[in-house]
């Protein structure tokens, strides 16, 4: 299959692209992304199929209907990743919180996050593809607190490529800085920056469409991709769960092959619900997809509203920092898949010059067909995990909390809802710890003990191990220096 782009083409480059091209190469005309010329319609059939796969199985198959351009043995290894999380047999267990409320735990993995679900496979695809090709590749990856760790750990020391990862210095929790600036090994380098998520983002889109940086780089004889889910080959992998946590629900018995579910996604950067709406075309029974944020709620504006409007808006830090973002990439997705390249350039055009675009209500009308939203604040959000904790035993992390208001608001109770958990408690104790027992200030070691004595809940090794590393890592700088610095490292 063929990959072809949000924004059309210009003429320099070519209508149409192979997968590992789009990977290698992440960003389109214009600015626009890659996306697929048509996606693979999986029927019932393939459900039925897989209802007693394990998860590589049915990731093998699904990777194979989308007829990417990957040896098979690569895929394989690739999947093999998933043997690597706490239960190999099921890398992703989807578990019963209360009467049709389902949360597909996606926070299994060496970080303690969803983005393993994907950057792990992707990291040894993307590096096979560069060693088959004899090139070398400059990863950049842009992070509020959980791309960056996965990233890092997926490509440490693998071969033909090196990591470049921007992360808003002060913006994410202290374990996810920890998992960062602890990160020993050569080809890996992390750089703290004096702003927000989006400025970190802003900049990695600007290299990856500058000319002049790619020279820079070609004469140091390295190319450049990136690890964020502009990147398709992150999005494949994403598509994946969302399949998984269905069949999971059918293999419970709490839901009949067919019967429609809810996907209710935390979202910030928009590639998680973009797989679940791809899933969804795909042929997975869904009634709605619901997008969850927090206070930095431009998507719940958007789909209630038609705005996306960011002039005069600054991103507030909130208790769930993954999604403070403002710019969220892959709504650019949707809108193409929508509303067609021509439109879509257009808006987005729009956001880029005038911070601002607006549906028109027919478009709205669309949008709204296939998602809903809802934002909770950090205040509402801990009483959801205190509640849910003491009433039905199950403890979740700040950024799954949004999802429990948005349960609440924009679905019928009757039908069953899939919830996704993006991180585990232990990245973001200290909330937690105040949502729990009303500690204030609490350093995450103290309130990670005191988390896992009330909730009689095991510390991970590795989050434990984070507090003892040295940190190597210790570059902080303006975001004007961001591209000297990454010169400096390579
Ligand atoms: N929430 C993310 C931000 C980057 O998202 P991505 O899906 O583009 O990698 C993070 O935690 O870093």
């Amino acid at each position: 299959m063929n990959f072809i782009q949000t924004r059309g083409c210009d003429k320099n480059t070519p209508l149409s692209v192979t997968f590992s091209q789009a990977i290698l190469s992440p960003i389109a005309s214009f600015g626009g992304l890659y996306v697929p010329e048509n996606l693979p319609d999986l029927g019932r059939e393939f459900l039925n199929k897989h209802v007693n796969s394990s998860y590589k199985d049915l990731a093998f198959d699904l990777l194979n209907r989308f007829e990417i351009d990957i040896d098979s043995y690569v895929i394989k290894e690739a999947l093999d990743l998933y043997d690597k999380f706490d239960n190999s047999e099921n890398p992703v267990p989807v578990v019963k919180v209360k009467e049709n409320l389902y949360i597909s735990e996606l926070y299994h993995g060496p970080t303690r996050a969803f983005k393993d679900m994907a950057l792990q496979p992707f990291g040894v695809v993307l590096s096979s593809i560069a060693q088959k090709k004899g090139e070398h590749y400059l990863i950049l990856a842009a992070t509020s607190g959980d791309t960056g760790p996965a990233a890092l750990e997926t490509f440490k020391n693998r071969s033909n490529v090196q990591v470049a990862c921007l992360y808003p210095d002060g913006g994410t929790s202290d374990v996810q800085r920890l998992q960062m600036v602890t990160e020993d090994a050569k080809n890996l380098k992390v750089i703290g920056i004096n702003g927000v998520f989006d400025d970190a983002q802003n900049a990695l889109k600007r290299l990856l469409a500058s000319e002049e940086f790619k020279k820079a780089l070609k004469e140091k004889n390295i190319l450049l991709s990136a690890a964020n889910s502009v990147n398709f080959g992150r999005i494949i992998f994403q598509i994946i769960y969302h399949i998984h946590s269905y069949l999971e629900l059918v293999r419970q018995k709490a839901i009949t092959m067919g019967e429609k579910v809810y996907l209710n996604v935390p979202s910030g950067n928009f590639g998680n619900a973009l797989g679940a709406y791809y899933a969804w075309k795909m042929g997975l029974p869904v009634e709605k997809i619901i997008i969850s944020s927090n206070e930095n709620n431009v998507l719940t504006k958007l789909i209630k509203t038609g705005k996306y409007d960011l002039r005069d808006l600054h991103v507030v830090s909130t208790t769930s920092p993954a999604m403070d973002i403002l710019k969220s990439s892959n709504i650019e997705r949707v809108l193409y898949d929508m509303f067609g390249y021509k439109r879509t350039r257009e808006l987005m055009q729009n956001l880029e010059e005038k911070n601002f675009y607006e549906l028109t209500s027919d478009e709205l009308a669309q949008l709204q067909e296939s998602f809903d939203a809802d934002f909770c604040t950090g205040d509402e959000g801990k009483v959801y995990i205190k509640k849910t904790f003491q009433k039905n035993g199950y403890l979740m992390d700040p950024h799954t909390a949004t999802c429990m208001k948005s349960y609440e608001t924009c679905s019928d109770p009757k039908i069953k809802t899939i919830a996704y958990s993006t991180a585990e408690w232990t990245k973001f104790s200290p909330v937690i710890a105040n949502a729990l027992t009303g500690e204030v200030d609490a350093q995450d070691i103290k309130a990670l003990a005191s988390i896992s004595n009330e909730a009689k809940l095991e510390i991970p090794s590795m989050i434990k191990e984070l507090f003892s590393k040295e940190i190597v890592q210790k570059t902080v700088i303006e975001k004007e220096d961001i591209e000297k610095e990454i010169l400096k490292f390579l």
